[in-house]
């Protein structure tokens, strides 16, 4: 029996996650290499220990690594990047792995050791082990991979981004986009489950558009659906040929007009935010400063386009600043920089046709990455406050969150209470950017924050200034997990100096001189 209309409430990506290698689509090659070496570990433990599958994001190597472990038996045990990967943490679920392992190694002869004594160790975004927050996690992992009884699956969109001694002890496994037509059966299988009349044009749109990824398939398909029953193909909104030759007209005054202010007014015109138009300006630089193939001596990079991209990087700053400090009065700078900028380093005027093109897909890619780790920085405080898994909190507590804070008076004081910040809420409200509405909710949420997050335990009150504890809702992931380090050190320092403190008295008070002290008089 089907709802009278579509699901809301769950991510659908989630929801029609295949669950068998059978339902995966696409990339088989690659499926049944994952299996061989799965296989291998029934029998011995293979020459490479561990996997790495790569490939751009939502094209299943997150589902292959699950479905794996379902089909082999294997208990999984995943550490995301939203999870601490500290050189510690790392160690102790190995080394748990270990133990089972040698709990289990006395009833079996060695070598037959199939079926589910064997735990699947995956670890999500391996291209992104850096920084405190998996801090020494690269050389735990080498460390793990080099002596690990069980299997190990590393994930990543960038193989480059692992490291040279992890990469050799690895089988890499590359996976690659889903082209449109195997995306159109799997949107129309979940269209018939949630009961949702789609025409094939209309899945064949969102299909081409998701450029080979299908989880983004599946979202747009979702949001396609929201409040329908029936979507039809013009109900598909996507960056279609209208937004694209609005565009195009303003990247031509950009790079090539002489009038800086009507460069300014296409820009104005157009429905994009300045992190969208910089990609447009950034993807399009290149091709239209080009190499002068007939320039003498030998073959130089243009200089106009080293200097285009010195302004843009500048724009990239106040960009970074706006993401940071929730200030975008900032937006202003970054989009005059990088509207009037490459017109005003050109070096000579380029005349001639320039096909443009959109943003390439290693930045949708960053952008996705960056949506994730949004998305994983509000799932740290949903589950700091509920005392759940980084897991439960991402995939069934956010879109709780978000249908709860459909509501304005629960979105003021979800964010008060979890202290959101504006970015943060601007993802779970689902809109477009700060509009006057989310910054509104913003707005009313402070008191409840400051209520809520104000009071300080005594022990930092002494040591840290005010303002530090203000800026707290604009820290990152890695300061506030750089914050909870120091404080545990601190912690750890503190009551090492007080159980030192309380042997030197008990030590005193029976005579005995301290343990470095020779004498009486020597202190
Ligand atoms: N090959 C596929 N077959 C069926 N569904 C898929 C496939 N790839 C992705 N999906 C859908 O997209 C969602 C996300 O896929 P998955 O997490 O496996 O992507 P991924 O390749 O690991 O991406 P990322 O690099 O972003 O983690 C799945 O829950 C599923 O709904």
């Amino acid at each position: 029996m089907h709802m009278d209309q579509p699901d809301q409430f769950s991510d659908w990506a989630e929801k029609f996650r295949p669950k068998t290698f059978k339902e995966i689509i696409g990339n088989k090659k690659a499926l049944h290499e994952l299996r061989l070496w799965a296989d291998e570990w029934t029998v011995k433990v293979p020459e490479n220990r561990a996997v790495i599958l790569y490939g751009p994001a939502g094209v299943g190597k997150t589902t292959s690594a699950h479905a794996l472990a379902r089909e082999m038996g294997w208990e999984m045990i995943e550490l995301n990047a939203g999870d601490q990967r500290t050189a510690d943490v790392i160690d102790k679920v190995a080394g748990s792995a270990s133990r089972m392992r040698t709990l289990f190694s006395h009833e079996k002869a060695e070598g037959d050791d199939k079926g589910s004594d064997k735990r699947l160790i995956v670890l999500d975004e391996a291209d992104n082990l850096h920084g405190t927050y998996d801090k020494g996690g690269s050389k735990a992992i080498s460390d793990v991979i080099s002596k690990t009884t069980h299997p190990i699956i590393l994930i990543a969109n960038d193989v480059y981004g692992i490291t040279q001694t992890i990469r050799s002890q690895c089988l890499e496994i590359p996976f690659s986009s889903i082209q449109s037509r195997s995306i159109v059966p799997a949107l129309k299988r979940a269209c018939d489950a949630e009961g949702l009349v789609c025409g094939e044009d209309a899945l064949m749109k969102i299909a081409e558009n998701a450029g080979g990824d299908l989880r983004s398939a599946m979202n747009d398909l979702q949001a396609c659906a929201a409040g329908k029953s029936e979507i039809k193909a013009e109900d598909v909104v996507v960056s279609g040929r209208d937004v694209k030759e609005t565009i195009f007209k303003a990247l031509v005054k950009v790079f090539k007009g002489k009038n800086r202010k009507e460069a300014l007014d296409a820009v104005g015109t157009l429905d994009e935010t300045p992190e969208d138009l910089i990609m447009w300006v950034d993807e399009n630089l290149p091709l239209q400063f080009p190499d002068d193939p007939k320039a003498p001596g030998p073959k130089m990079v243009n200089p106009d386009i080293a200097n285009g991209y010195a302004v843009l990087s500048r724009a990239d700053l106040y960009l970074g600043r706006v993401r940071l400090r929730q200030n975008y009065r900032m937006w202003r700078y970054a989009g005059f920089m990088m509207t009037v900028g490459p017109m005003s380093v050109r070096s000579k005027e380029y005349t001639g046709f320039i096909k443009y093109s959109s943003p390439s897909g290693w930045k949708r890619m960053g952008q996705a990455k960056s949506m994730r780790s949004m998305r994983d920085n509000i799932a740290v405080k949903i589950s700091a406050r509920h005392m759940d898994s980084m897991r439960v909190s991402r995939n069934e507590l956010i879109p709780y969150y978000m249908r709860l804070m459909e509501n304005e008076d629960y979105a003021v004081n979800l964010t008060g209470v979890s202290d959101f910040d504006l970015d943060e809420l601007v993802y779970l409200l689902r809109a477009k950017s700060a509009t006057k509405a989310v910054q509104g909710v913003y707005d009313k949420s402070r008191a409840i924050a400051a209520k809520h997050h104000g009071a300080e335990p005594e022990f930092f009150k002494e040591k840290k200034p005010r303002k530090e504890k203000e800026d707290k809702s604009q820290m990152t992931l890695e300061e506030i997990a750089a914050a909870a380090e120091k404080k545990k050190q601190l912690d750890a320092e503190k009551q090492k100096a007080e159980a030192d403190e309380k042997a030197r008295k008990e030590k005193a008070e029976k005579g005995e001189p301290p343990k470095n002290q020779k004498s009486l008089f020597d202190f």
